[in-house]
């Protein structure tokens, strides 16, 4: 049986076909949000003394079906600029996940921090499409790709002017990655077949990467203590859809997964201090 992942592609190259006929690739030259500078995504996500959140906007998925009702994408932005997300992450793909391209220009327009299409791009007019409804960055995942295609995605997104979130499930997707053209490497933690998380794989799957890359941990946090289990791995960045959807004010969420990771972080730092007094007496 194909797995989730080959459903969605075979899904979406379907409905690229009739996307294609409605807006041309040229057509996308003449949308509102086609000129517009882009803000910077990897460099908002690192060196900050802590770990960036990467804030979704997800209104279902294939395995939790509807994750929030209340679905407005404009003030879930607004909210999660506020809490203090350093990017967004817009799901756009519409049969598996609900979402939508208007969803991207929304929450754009809205905030002040880069944004993320978040989608499953096999297609240099995605990439396109990503400039033209305000995406400042892409995801790319290496595992639906073949032979050249994900050189060819990456050539499309310089072309176009946007940054390129590479995502691997696996030490396979991470053996054929040409690190030159990568900047920012995502490990996505949930098994495709059970859906299970698996943090340490994760990981220990990021720290393969060279050191000037931006590391990225994707899918299945929930807590503070995950991202300081992130932060001790000296991974930059936590991606977070569904934990965040899920509380009334999204944004007050992020607020506070911050707040008491800043505080897990400083007790830390007062341990070691008074054991490295103890260790100077002794
Ligand atoms: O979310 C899913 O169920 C899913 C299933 C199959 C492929 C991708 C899937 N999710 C896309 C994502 O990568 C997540 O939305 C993202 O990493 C945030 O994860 P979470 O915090 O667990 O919502």
């Amino acid at each position: 049986m194909a797995t989730i992942l080959e459903q969605i592609v075979e899904q979406t190259a379907t409905d690229l076909v009739k996307r294609k006929r409605k807006v041309s690739f040229m057509d996308f030259e003449s949308f509102e949000w086609y000129e517009r500078p882009r803000r910077p995504f990897g460099d908002n996500l690192r060196n900050k003394g802590t770990v960036s959140v990467i804030a979704e906007i997800k209104k279902a998925s294939p395995s939790k079906g509807i994750i929030r009702k209340d679905f407005n994408p404009q003030k879930i932005a607004s909210q999660y600029f506020e809490g203090g997300a350093s990017a967004l992450s817009v799901l756009t793909d519409e049969p598996a996940f609900q979402g939508s391209l208007d969803y991207l220009s929304a929450a754009s327009t809205e905030v002040d921090i880069p944004v993320l299409r978040k989608d499953f791009i096999i297609d240099p007019y995605q990439v396109k499409e990503a400039r033209a409804y305000g995406a400042d960055a892409v995801l790319l995942i290496a595992t639906i790709t073949e032979g050249n295609q994900l050189n060819e995605l990456l050539h499309a997104s310089t072309e176009y002017g946007l940054e390129c979130l590479v995502e691997c499930y696996s030490e396979d997707d991470l053996n054929r990655l040409n690190f030159e053209y990568i900047n920012i490497l995502g490990v996505n933690n949930r098994d495709l077949k059970t859906f299970d998380v698996d943090l340490h794989r994760g990981i220990e799957l990021l720290n393969r990467a060279p050191e000037e890359t931006v590391l990225v941990s994707e899918s299945g946090l929930s807590s503070a203590g995950d991202l300081k289990f992130l932060y001790d791995n000296n991974i930059d960045a936590a991606l977070i859809g569904e934990y965040f959807m899920r509380q009334p004010d999204p944004g007050k969420a992020v607020e506070k997964m911050l707040g008491e990771l800043k505080q897990l972080v400083e007790e830390n730092a007062v341990v070691t201090e008074d054991q490295e007094s103890e260790k100077n007496m002794s």
